[in-house]
């Protein structure tokens, strides 16, 4: 792995519930206005504070000028109580856990913003941090790796899963199946956090290994593949926890799984099982274990663990559960054991179940142990609190080779990428640790962090000493404090406490207790190793950090990390295909020695970046800074025209300041030196401000007493004047208050003279309203009245009306029969006239025709009279014509009364035939029928009244 450009270190929490007291690794910091006061175990302390720095902090700490533990806390705290998380201290990030979600500092816009952004140009981020890795392996070519190191639930692994999002926004590729390395990397999280995360006091989510994610990319800078590679898993929690912390999730999840699946692994309450009894703690707050458990399985399908591994890996997860409650009573020869109860037998035999192993070889291998020796094959009983160690290293072993096969499915699950040129590993890893028990994961991970700070140290180092080839000034003789004397404590070969415990290791007969007189023999004259009084087995070694007493009970046994024989045998031996898979037989006896690959630090370590700083010349200011800054100290100088250099020389020789450097454009000072010139600033500055107070203080009283006399002379003239307007307003009161009762009484006069007024004129309302409503009624009545009278008298009229149409009616009907009766009788006696007529005219038709025979005969007989009688023919021819016409006339005489007889019979009764009649009376009718009118109509039939009466009407 190629060194890293760049750092982050996660700080510790600082918590600000007030805003002066900071909180911050058990130091108490009490910030006033003019110092801070640290409260150490030691006492406290107290530093000026940094006047110079901006009320809300400076965002790279290097810019402090003073150089001081609680400064850099000051400033860490007043940029936390603004939500500035991230601060710089030079190029190494500081962020400090917000506690919160602040979603705008991690958005796509943030994002945008800091792509190929000038490091240092925009807010302490991130994605800065990341981003300068990212140019710097485009650029150069070169990998480069980020170090996320802080204690627990400082937020390393959030910002781990930041740095990953933002590398994937810059070198994003779309992924197998449309999801993204990026994609896959976070989706396998859930399983790696069910099984290698655990609650703890500080995180209820607190990763229980170091993690170093490599991002593998192309060419052209495109992430190509991506590995996650896990380290130091805290094996120790399978079997031991401390409340109220809990064991790893997975545990949890597997018991608040569906009926079938608890029923399947015959699991019951978490209470019930050792491994998780140890503490009360079993539930998390907002967390349901049963939809975790769900949320796993998704997770182990998305990464592509088949549903028979799956199965596979909660049957080990039960039978670990299991196997921790198998009990051990003492056997009856010494030093053995046998399985305690039924209730321990009926566990162990689950355990074997669920392993597929045989029950009989599991005890075996809990309680015995085989020892081969060159001559003979030995077995060894183990007493009831070996077994005991010897269930739980089992247990610890197929948890953490079951860690392994997770990460190892996962790396195949994501894809690598064999070609890849560059890398941008991620290492998320715990920073230094110190406990009231250390055992040796502690010493491995301390060991970790003193390689991290040794690094660390070189890297700043390396960067001072640039800055000052740069500004071509002497360096040789910066002195900073290395740690390569606690490397070679640990690591020296040979001779280091790690050569001394493989050496221990190797020797089947050594036991903590001699390993532990070893180191004491050993290094009785080093500095940084200590052996602390009345103990025999723990060493205590001074680390950069502190000092840290480690236990060296199990450092053997840790350090072997090798599995029992007998426990590779059996779980060899598995039916199961997983579980055998897990314990592949080893081919041949392999090196116990610890495998560290990466490094962190801790806030702490933060520190001594700037005890370096401290070391060389922390304070640098350019020629124009200093003289702006310092050249009241001697205006001489400044008035001298010296070029900015010798005037710079001149002011710090001035001072008497020995030890600093002119650089090319820089001064640098010493530590302290700066301090020294703010102090002597300030006594200059006093001195000159005293003056000015003394003169402005004289001018400001003369200035007061002026404007004292005349205050008092206008206050005099006020004073008369308010008197006399005093007076004066008395006597307008009085006048006023003569004024104002008049204006009362005749105010009451009028209201009472008002009030009776008004009284009288309602009661006189009253009264004309009462004979008006007498009146009203009065008339009222008498309209009904006329009213009633109207109808009674139209009703007799009407009557009357009546009867005389009746009459009338009656005697027309009379007196027409009567003319109908005389008609009919005349018609009748015509007619029988008629009939006479018609039979004289019959008989003198005959006689006509008779005379006319006769005549004709007579003219036969008397045609020879005829000239005689030729006259007499003749005459008697003109009384035939007479006698002619009198019979046409009397046959138009019948005709006619033919005609007049079938008129009158046409005409005779019943009908009769009205005939208009003169009216006498109409000025009478008409007045009736007015009156009728006015009356107003009862019914439709009296409305129309016949005006024309048939006869004349007498009344
Ligand atoms: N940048 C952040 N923004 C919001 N919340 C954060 C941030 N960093 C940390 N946290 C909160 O702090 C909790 C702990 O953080 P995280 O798990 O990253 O700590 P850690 O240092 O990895 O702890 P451990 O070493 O115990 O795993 C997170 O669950 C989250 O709630």
């Amino acid at each position: 792995m190629v060194a890293a450009p760049v750092n982050i270190i996660v700080g510790s929490h600082v918590w600000v519930e007030h805003p002066e007291l900071a909180w911050v690794d058990g130091e108490v910091f009490k910030i006033s206005a003019e110092e801070v006061h640290v409260h150490t175990t030691n006492g406290q302390t107290v530093f000026p504070k940094d006047t110079e720095a901006p009320p809300g902090g400076v965002d790279d700490m290097t810019k402090l000028s003073y150089l001081h533990e609680p400064g850099v806390l000051h400033n860490l705290a007043a940029r936390y109580e603004l939500n500035e998380i991230y601060t710089y201290t030079g190029n190494i990030l500081i962020a400090i856990n917000p506690f919160q979600r602040l979603p705008h500092l991690y958005d796509t816009h943030m994002m945008e913003q800091y792509k190929g952004a000038q490091f240092g140009e925009l807010s302490p981020h991130v994605f800065a941090i990341a981003d300068v890795a990212y140019r710097a392996m485009i650029n150069e070519g070169k990998s480069n790796s980020i170090l996320v190191s802080g204690e627990s639930g400082a937020g390393k692994t959030e910002t781990t899963k930041m740095l990953m999002r933002y590398l994937a926004y810059l070198g994003g590729r779309s992924g197998v199946e449309g999801r993204t390395v990026e994609q896959q990397v976070l989706e396998s999280n859930p399983v790696l956090e069910a099984f290698g995360n655990a609650k703890t006091v500080r995180n209820n989510n607190s990763s229980r290994f170091g993690k170093f994610v490599e991002l593998q990319f192309d060419k052209n800078g495109r992430i190509s593949g991506a590995a996650v590679r896990t380290y130091l898993l805290e094996r120790s929690r399978v079997c031991q926890i401390s409340d109220p912390e809990r064991n790893y999730h997975c545990f949890y999840l597997l018991c608040a799984a569906p009926p079938e699946v608890r029923e399947k692994f015959k699991l019951g309450d978490p209470k019930s099982f050792h491994y998780l009894n140890q503490s009360n703690c079993y539930a998390l707050d907002g967390v349901d274990d049963t939809e975790e458990y769900l949320a796993t399985r998704r997770a182990m399908d998305i990464v592509g663990i088949s549903e028979e591994e799956q199965d596979a890996i909660f049957r080990v997860v039960a039978a670990i559960l299991h196997l921790g409650n198998i009990e051990f009573a003492k056997g009856e020869e010494a030093d053995s054991s046998v399985i305690k109860d039924e209730k321990s037998r009926f566990h162990l035999n689950t355990t074997a179940e669920l392993l597929k192993c045989d029950a009989k070889s599991l005890e075996d291998a809990l309680i015995n142990r085989v020892m081969v020796t060159p001559e003979e094959v030995i077995t060894r009983t183990l007493d009831p609190v070996a077994a005991v160690g010897s269930r739980d290293a089992l247990a610890k072993t197929v948890y953490s080779r079951l860690f392994d096969w997770l990460v190892d499915k996962i790396n195949s699950s994501i894809g690598q990428d064999p070609n890849s040129r560059t890398i941008i590993g991620v290492l998320d890893i715990y920073g230094f640790e110190s406990f009231k028990l250390n055992s040796f994961e502690q010493f491995c991970i301390n060991f970790t962090n003193e390689k991290l700070q040794q690094h660390f140290n070189q890297h700043v180092f390396k960067m001072e000493q640039e800055e000052y080839t740069k500004e071509e000034i002497n360096w040789s003789y910066i002195e900073f404090v290395d740690n390569q004397d606690v490397l070679d404590l640990i690591e020296k070969k040979p001779g280091g406490i790690i050569a001394l415990l493989d050496e221990a290791c190797m020797f089947p007969k050594s036991t903590h207790e001699t390993f532990a007189q070893k180191l004491y023999q050993t290094f009785k004259s080093n500095k940084r190793f200590i052996k602390p009084k009345l103990s025999r087995t723990s060493f205590t070694i001074s680390h950069y950090a502190g000092e840290v007493t480690y236990l060296a009970d199990l450092f053997l046994d840790k350090n072997k990390d090798y599995v029992v024989a007998e426990h590779q045998v059996l779980l060899t031996a598995s039916k199961c295909p997983f579980v055998s898979g897990l314990f592949p037989p080893l081919p041949e006896e392999s090196s116990k020695s610890s495998k560290f690959s990466s490094i962190g630090s801790r806030f702490k370590g933060v520190l001594e970046a700037i005890r370096i700083s401290c070391a060389g010349y922390p304070t640098r200011r350019t020629f124009y800074e200093f003289l702006h800054r310092f050249g009241v100290l001697a205006p001489d100088v400044l008035d001298g025209n010296y070029d900015d250099k010798v005037a710079c020389e001149k002011i710090l020789d001035k001072m008497g300041l020995k030890g600093y450097q002119i650089g090319k454009t820089k001064v640098f000072l010493r530590a302290g030196q700066m301090a020294e010139l703010d102090a002597r600033r300030a006594e200059v500055l006093g001195n000159a401000a005293r003056i000015i107070q003394r003169q402005i203080r004289t001018y400001i009283a003369r200035k007061e007493f002026i404007a004292l006399r005349k205050a008092a002379i206008v206050l005099q003239s006020y004073w008369r004047g308010i008197l006399a307007c005093k007076l004066y307003e008395q006597l307008r009161r009085e006048a006023a208050a003569l004024k104002i009762q008049k204006n009362f009484h005749s105010y009451t006069a009028r209201t009472s003279y008002l009030t009776a007024r008004s009284s009288a004129i309602q009661l006189q309302t009253g009264l004309r309203a009462m004979v008006a409503r007498n009146e009203f009624r009065f008339r009222k009545q008498t309209k009904a009245a006329i009213i009633i009278e109207a109808y009674l008298r139209r009703h007799i009229a009407c009557s009357y009306y009546k009867s005389l149409k009746k009459a009338a009616v009656i005697t027309q009907c009379g007196w027409r029969r009567r003319v109908a009766r005389r008609e009919l009788r005349n018609l009748k006696m015509a007619a029988r006239e008629t009939g006479a007529l018609k039979e004289a005219k019959d008989k003198l038709e005959k006689h006509v025709e008779e005379l006319t025979w006769r005549l004709q005969f007579e003219k036969q007989l008397r045609t020879n009279l005829e000239e005689e009688k030729a006259q007499e023919i003749a005459k008697l021819q003109d009384a035939l014509q007479a006698m002619q016409l009198q019979v046409e006339e009397a046959n138009f005489r019948i005709l006619k009364e033919q005609e007049a007889a079938r008129k009158a019979i046409e005409e005779a009764p019943p009908i009769v035939k009205e005939t208009p009649v003169i009216v006498h009376d109409t000025e009478k009718i008409e007045s009736l029928t007015a009156e009728v009118d006015s009356l107003k109509v009862c019914t439709l039939n009296w409305v129309i009244i016949i005006v024309k009466l048939p006869f004349d009407l007498q009344v």
